[in-house]
């Protein structure tokens, strides 16, 4: 069986107040939430450790937006594993397409990001997508192909996630139809070594079409990012039928 994963990813939103209240509104709807269901939030990096002393005891993980590939060193603004680790952090997204297009990570990078992740005992999120102008031009299945390929020189398929974001879809409310995020993920099952990998679909996830595309076969969950901000939307998602 593979697990199931909804993630709320934060990005650059939410003070510690907003954190906190957030965390009031959102808790109390787990009651309802079958046991199988892996709930994570993502917060921005200083909110880590309120998150961390929070969510103490309740069902909810937590995770970073991302992580270095070195232990330490001088590399101004970045976070190495050790440092997410030692507050309780257990997940962390890698290779989101807002990083490699505003940030420039390339897949090298983020093969250097998943390796450290692993060894550190994270388990990462790789997402992986096409632009809008690819999938036109018919290449989605070979960026995503060439993407995988480069990303998962030696991972451990065993301790991994991977989030399939269709950056066309990503804050746009332009979901992805269904059947063809389904499609798409069925694709890359067929790259993976591990079938038990969970493949999450990502892209304006919300209360209104997360019911849909939780019935597809090949989604094993959902990457949330502005749907994840309010603690009444998030939950509907995480309980979803
Ligand atoms: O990490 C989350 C994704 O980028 C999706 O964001 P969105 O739900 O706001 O489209």
């Amino acid at each position: 069986m593979r697990k199931i994963v909804i993630a709320g990813n934060w990005k650059m939103f939410k003070t510690q107040v907003e954190s906190a209240e957030f965390l009031s509104g959102f808790l109390p709807h787990l009651e309802e939430t079958p046991s199988v269901r892996e709930v994570i939030l993502f917060p921005p990096f200083t909110n880590l450790s309120l998150l961390s002393k929070s969510l103490h005891g309740s069902r909810v993980n937590l995770g970073a937006q991302n992580v270095h590939w070195e232990e330490n060193g001088a590399y101004t603004g970045e976070i190495s594993a050790p440092m997410l680790t030692e507050i309780g952090v257990r997940y962390v997204i890698v290779g989101h397409s807002e990083r490699r297009q505003l940030f420039g990570e390339t897949d090298v990078s983020v093969n250097l990001r998943l390796k450290a992740a692993q060894k550190h005992g994270l388990t990462p999120i790789l997402c992986v997508g096409e632009t809008k102008q690819q999938r036109d031009a018919g290449e989605t299945e070979s960026i995503i192909s060439a993407q995988l390929t480069e990303d998962l020189v030696d991972i451990n398929q065993t301790n991994l996630i991977i989030a399939y974001e269709p950056i066309w879809a990503i804050g746009t409310g332009d979901t992805c139809k269904t059947k063809e995020a389904n499609r798409v993920i069925g694709l890359i099952r067929s790259q993976l070594t591990n079938p038990l990998v969970p493949i999450q679909y990502g892209g304006s996830v919300n209360p209104n079409n997360i019911d849909e595309i939780m019935a597809e076969p090949e989604i094993d969950g959902a990457l949330v990012g502005g749907a994840s901000l309010k603690a009444d939307s998030f939950a509907r998602i995480v309980n979803y039928q």
